[in-house]
């Protein structure tokens, strides 16, 4: 059976300072067993990659969370793409990709770079220094993202919660699961109206996936929660990632310089971002089968946690891996996941970024910190709670 191994990963320490956790957890064993949690966890890069491409051994229909939908009910209806297998998941991931087509993208990049223009201006307007993490990781993709979506403009803020919500919940139930839930009620009460056909404006993402309707596809219930879909994993973890992003080059300068000598490395520069310190931090899937990973024999219907962030900085697999270089082959991260469940919004989050990230390279010429960062205490995301910036013209 696997080596026990007394690691916490919902805990403050571990979130606080995750990196000698995930050496801990990567050199113990290929696989070990968590009893606080009792499910299994791996670190390795190898076997990270393994759990996530056998989606027939590794499920993803008893959930993506800790919690075993086998043992008990999720808080909320299961996705039908993030929390289902194929077959439904192949035939509900390509409704929700054709939404994301590569021409749809096209047709948004022009406005998705005239928002980041008018927000760069508005924060270079106040004297450049910011509150990063609200007025540039939160607000660009609740407007961009959103607007897109074709989601109402009140209320939006909602989105944050719900995020919050939606993350926190795949972690235990501890203290920031039950603040998440707080008031889940109120931000249930915007969030599913918020997905419905009459909700939503007309040429947006929403209603692309209710065309699926009219072609007999899918009931108007399941049209709306694919939506939701939309409101769930697209707004939380991009605005956390502008918001490392953001930290990244405010403590390596040298990057910044080089970005703002060749904008033509900002896809480079946000993968790498994405490689360091990977926003989505841990997943989970569910062993349908007695099996074994990395000679580690596993029993069945039993959590495996698998850490993204450990796996994005193995030695085995990335030169010096904590350094940030923004010129490094980032290819193979596993920071929008992988395999048939890797981030179907991947090409999005990117035209988000990469649009902010090249209208701050055209006006910003040094990004310093303005006050100590203060990092999110979170189940699954890593993030910061508030970084003061100055962006210097
Ligand atoms: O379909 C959903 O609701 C959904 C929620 C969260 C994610 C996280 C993994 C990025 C993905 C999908």
């Amino acid at each position: 059976t696997a080596t026990e191994l007394d690691l916490d990963p919902f805990s403050a320490d571990y979130i606080l300072n995750p990196y000698p956790q995930h050496e801990r957890l990567r050199s113990k064993a290929p696989v070990v067993w968590l009893e606080r949690y009792k499910c299994y966890a791996t670190g390795r890069y190898e076997l990270v990659r393994a759990v996530l491409e056998d989606p027939v051994t590794f499920c993803s229909g008893a959930g993506v969370g800790l919690g075993n939908f086998n043992k008990e009910p999720p808080w909320r209806v299961p996705s039908m793409v993030l929390e289902t297998d194929p077959p439904n998941h192949t035939r509900n991931r390509a409704v929700i990709s054709r939404a994301l087509s590569p021409a749809t993208l096209r047709s948004l990049r022009d406005r998705f770079e005239r928002e980041a223009q008018a927000l760069v201006e508005r924060v270079l307007a106040v004297g450049g220094t910011t509150e990063a993490v609200k007025d540039l990781g939160e607000a660009f993709p609740l407007k961009v993202f959103a607007d897109a979506v074709g989601l109402r403009e009140d209320g939006r803020e909602n989105l944050i919660a719900y995020g919050n919500m939606v993350f926190n919940g795949m972690g235990p139930r501890n203290a920031l699961y039950e603040q998440a839930m707080a008031n889940a009620d109120a931000v249930n009460a915007w969030v599913w109206p918020a997905c419905q056909k009459e909700a939503l404006a007309p040429g947006g993402l929403g209603l692309k996936i209710f065309e699926a309707v009219d072609s007999g596809l899918f009931s108007e219930l399941e049209a709306a929660t694919l939506v939701r879909s939309f409101l769930s994993a697209g707004i939380d973890t991009t605005a956390n990632a502008i918001g490392l992003l953001l930290h990244c080059f405010a403590r390596f300068p040298e990057q910044w310089d080089l970005l703002v000598g060749d904008p033509s490395l900002s896809r480079g520069a946000f993968d790498e971002v994405l490689r360091l310190e990977s926003p989505f931090q841990t997943f989970f899937r569910t062993t349908t089968k007695d099996t074994e990973l990395g000679g580690v024999r596993l029993g069945v219907n039993e959590k495996i946690m698998v850490s993204l962030g450990s796996a994005n900085r193995d030695p085995n697999r990335w030169d010096a891996p904590e350094t940030f270089d923004i010129r490094r082959a980032t290819t193979g991260h596993v920071a929008f996941g992988a395999g048939i469940h890797g981030c179907v919004g991947q090409m999005m989050a990117r035209l988000e970024v990469e649009s902010l990230l090249r209208a701050l390279v055209s006006r910003v010429r040094r990004v310093e910190s303005a006050g100590e960062p203060r990092w999110m205490l979170h189940n699954t995301l890593r993030g910061l709670e508030s970084l003061p910036l100055r962006l210097i013209a």
